[in-house]
């Protein structure tokens, strides 16, 4: 996936043509102040707001307790990237922010939006420092309990759009009746999967201030028995041996070295039974070669920034799963999220 600019006009396509427009402007200023405006907004409740009724900027600031002015502004900009629309001096919801951002849609990513503007813009403005030293953050040792929440919850909504399609492609062997998912947090992925197949249970392991927090969105999905937390830690705890049908580390693997993700590899090869699968599930960072992609490159860096890590191809994750023992299956990409990758491998 890439990022484009569409003109709306022969003037503007034949100025984007001849190279007139100063595009690194549009990342520059333009990019940066929509991300802000989109993040202030749903943290705000701007689209709640409207879905209520509060539909005029006056009454949308009322009920945000923002300033008219400011609003108005915030408001042009949110207009301008289809969030909304303005007709007879009244904002809608468009079907984006009625699908992927009410807090009450099935889909919505609102914690996630939320987790980035409280949590992680401030780590954004550490990348210069990042980028001279190659040193980023290790969040994971500094979350304080509140943050804890904010990022589980962002967890839970950026998993939502992937976790269904991740139990319908997921390689599953026959039979199969104990899957182990690690750092899995909410538990989404374990979920959709019980919920296909029906003779699985699973166990989520993952770190206190995780489970702590991740317990009760877990909970909500009504799974009893079936998906249960462990506290654990992945890098220092051992797992029991030939246990396990299916393994899953999803969204992990972007957080540890190279060192820790073959001691991963390692420990699920002797965890699972014979014919099992360990999946690590993640962006894949693209090579530089092919085309460009956009969502594979920004969370490469992105993962770098936050944990001096990254993203890895799917020849590295090969590597390890080969390293361990283990029989590398086709990678199995994602309709709904480009970049994003099962990367399997068969005991
Ligand atoms: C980015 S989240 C991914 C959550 C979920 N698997 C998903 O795909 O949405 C990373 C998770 O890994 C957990 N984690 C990080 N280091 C870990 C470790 N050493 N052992 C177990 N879990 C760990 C974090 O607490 C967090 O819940």
């Amino acid at each position: 996936m890439q990022l484009r600019v569409f003109p709306d006009n022969l003037k503007e396509w034949l100025a984007l043509r001849l190279n007139l427009v100063p595009m690194p402007l549009l990342h520059a200023q333009v990019l940066p102040v929509i991300s802000r405006a989109v993040l202030e907004a749903v943290d705000g409740g701007v689209f709640e707001a409207i879905q209520n009724g509060h539909t005029t900027t006056e009454a949308i600031a009322g009920a945000c307790g923002f300033d008219v002015r400011a609003t108005t502004q915030l408001l042009g900009v949110l207009t301008s990237v289809n969030y909304l629309q303005f007709k007879k001096k009244e904002y809608r919801l468009t079907r984006i922010t009625r699908k992927w951002i009410l807090a009450d849609s099935p889909d919505t990513v609102r914690d996630l939006a939320i987790y980035n503007n409280r949590i992680v813009w401030p780590w954004l403005e550490k990348m210069g420092e990042y980028l001279k030293t190659g040193k980023g953050l290790q969040y994971h040792d500094s979350l304080q309990a509140d943050d804890w929440e904010l990022y589980q919850r962002g967890m839970w909504a950026g998993a939502i759009s992937e976790a269904k399609e991740f139990a319908r492609k997921v390689p599953l062997p026959k039979n199969a009746t104990q899957m182990l998912d690690i750092g899995g947090s909410h538990g989404l992925h374990s979920v959709e999967t019980c919920r296909r197949y029906p003779g699985i249970t699973a166990t989520i392991l993952d770190l206190p201030g995780a489970v702590e927090k991740a317990a009760p969105l877990l909970a909500k999905q009504n799974m009893g028995d079936r998906v249960v937390h462990q506290v654990g830690n992945i890098l220092t705890d051992e797992l029991p041996e030939s246990t396990y049908d299916l393994i899953l580390m999803s969204s992990v693997a972007h957080h540890f070295t190279e060192e820790q993700n073959i001691l991963v590899a390692q420990k699920a090869a002797q965890a699972l039974r014979p014919g099992g699968v360990f999946i690590i599930n993640e962006f894949i960072r693209p090579d530089p070669q092919a085309a460009p992609e956009l969502v594979g490159s920004s969370t490469d860096l992105f993962f770098g920034l936050t944990s001096t890590s990254g993203n890895w191809s799917v020849e590295e994750i090969n590597t390890w799963q080969r390293a361990s023992g283990l029989t590398p299956l086709r990678a199995i990409g994602y309709q709904a999220i480009p970049g994003r990758f099962q990367v399997g491998a068969r005991k």
